[in-house]
């Protein structure tokens, strides 16, 4: 019979309202232990809102009104599992009856709260269920092995689920098993960093430094004739870069990861703002008119595996040596080496005045830590920017009546883990975004006023400003200045925006 959603349901509404992080652990462990090895996987992965499928064709539209719901819980995972994989097999088909019927079946046969939940993962982007590093312990308390091992293998496997299900079955041996696998995407490795340059360049040992471009990130798998392309959220877009493919499938080896950054870039050479970049890789319409309006330079600045050789825990040295003999120039990051904080400033100035976010000073000496954040990388960017959360939007007046407008911009204090709000903005919205945000912050709504829409702390957004001045109009004594969206961040949710813990670090005062 299997796991009863029911049993989800409350073990996620119970994480909500349990703050201790043991607790919550312990939460997670028992669940997934009850889940045994069959369900284990699809309960860690709906625990961690991941759906196996990716893609189900469900938007919060056909969502909006849902059938009267059931009284009884007869519902188990693997019905929703059998009700997605029909849901995703039907968006592929482009077959929109059965998606309704079968969507309506499955949530006619859920209670309330179910049908609440199953909504929440469809839609993604809503916080319920487990954090990463909850789910990460749980797992290591469920099956009883190390925290380490259960780590090492969630990077290489890109996800909880098959770690969970290995780790039930068959512990610690099973985890190791578990290892890169090319055509499957892993974890990125992640940026620390550092206001200067000078700071990045700590003793006088040699340092790889970067051009850190802004665009987005991507993960390239070559396997003899088949290629495949995944984002930072270790999405597949494949099929919308076939430049990318091709230049890729010419590489003179047979199984190739490759990691690197792409960018939609202008004739003259200067990168496109990353406006330009998101809409080129978000839209799966017509790739090949597509790649000749908005083309691409991709540059790849790592490998992580050629020809049946892992290189992960290689230095980052050894590892940029063979990409060099590897990848043409042209597609390859640009970079120096150097021990001189001069020539490295030097560097970073260039960078910015060709147009580019700054640069990654790395360490030669570094694995590649895949999915953390360490001191083998760091970035430096010229400009402040933070990845706050938005807490209300106001209705805008005159051209933008009808529109959500002023967004209220907020930073989690990690102490008490409420939000404070450092500001509201306006300012560098484009036409799509207010028509995107309109509905967005409609979905989030808790309430409203007259002229306000409150929202669930939910979407991150990453604001560009000035500097940072003492304020007596908002509750942190600190409000930021010349706000302006940059863009709204699909691939962070809010506990991985920025605190004020950091916003006090760049004040300084
Ligand atoms: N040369 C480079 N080496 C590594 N990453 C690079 C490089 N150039 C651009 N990047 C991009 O920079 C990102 C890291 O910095 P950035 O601050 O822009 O990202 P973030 O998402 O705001 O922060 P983070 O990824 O560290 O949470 C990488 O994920 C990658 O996409």
């Amino acid at each position: 019979m299997g796991m009863q959603l029911a049993r989800l349901v409350e073990t996620s509404a119970a994480l909500v309202a349990t703050p201790a992080r043991n607790a919550k652990i312990g939460l997670v462990a028992q669940l997934l232990t009850d889940a045994g090895p069959e369900d284990v996987a699809l309960v860690a992965a709906y625990l961690s809102n991941v759906v196996p499928q990716r893609r189900l064709g469900v938007g919060w539209r056909s969502l909006s009104a849902l059938p009267e719901p059931a009284t009884e819980r007869t519902l188990t995972v693997r019905d929703v599992d059998a009700a997605f994989e029909v849901l995703a097999a039907a968006a592929g088909a482009g077959s929109t009856s059965v998606r309704r019927t079968e969507l309506a079946h499955l949530l006619s046969r859920a209670t309330a709260p179910e049908q609440e939940y199953l909504r929440g993962l469809m839609l993604g982007g809503v916080r319920q269920g487990a954090q990463d590093g909850v789910m990460l312990a749980a797992i290591a308390k469920a099956a009883g092995v190390p925290l380490a091992a259960v780590q090492r293998a969630v990077m290489l496997a890109g996800y909880a689920a098959p770690v969970a299900e290995a780790a039930l079955a068959g512990g610690t041996d099973a985890l190791e098993r578990i290892g890169l696998e090319v055509l499957r995407p892993l974890r990125p490795m992640l940026a620390g960093s550092a206001p200067e340059v000078i700071e990045a360049m700590t003793g006088d040992a040699e340092r790889i430094i970067e051009r850190k471009i802004d665009g987005i990130r991507l993960q390239a798998h070559k396997a003899g004739t088949e290629v495949r392309l995944f984002t930072r959220s270790l999405d597949e877009i494949t099929d919308r870069l076939p430049e990318v493919v091709e230049l890729v499938a010419a590489l003179p080896a047979d199984r190739i990861v490759l990691d690197g950054e792409t960018v939609a870039t202008r004739p003259d050479g200067r990168p496109e703002p990353f406006q330009v970049t998101g809409s080129r890789t978000a839209s799966s319409a017509d790739p090949d008119s597509l790649r000749s309006s908005t083309p691409l330079v991709t540059s790849f600045f790592d490998l992580l595996h050629l020809d049946g050789e892992d290189l992960l825990d290689h230095p980052l040295s050894e590892r940029i040596a063979r990409l060099d003999a590897l990848v043409p120039e042209h597609a390859r990051m640009t970079r120096i080496a150097t021990d001189s904080p001069t020539e490295a400033s030097a560097f970073f100035a260039d960078q910015v005045a060709a147009g580019h976010e700054g640069v990654i000073v790395k360490d030669p000496s570094s694995p590649y830590a895949a999915g953390r954040r360490g001191s083998g990388w760091v970035k430096v960017k010229p400009r402040h920017t933070l990845d706050l959360v938005v807490l209300a939007v106001e209705w805008g007046s005159g051209r933008r009546r009808g529109t959500l407008s002023n967004i209220h911009l907020g930073a989690r204090d990690s102490a008490t883990g409420e939000f404070v709000m450092l500001g509201k903005t306006f300012k560098g919205m484009t036409d799509a975004m207010l028509a995107w945000q309109t509905e967005r912050f409609q979905e989030l709504e808790t309430h409203r006023d007259s002229y306000t829409v409150y929202v669930r702390p939910e979407q991150v957004v990453e604001i560009a400003f000035d500097a940072i001045q003492k304020s007596s109009r908002y509750p942190g004594g600190m409000a930021l200045r010349f706000a302006r969206v940059l863009r709204y961040r699909e691939d962070k949710s809010a506990d991985q925006a920025d605190t004020l813990d950091t916003v006090r670090a760049i004040r300084g005062w």
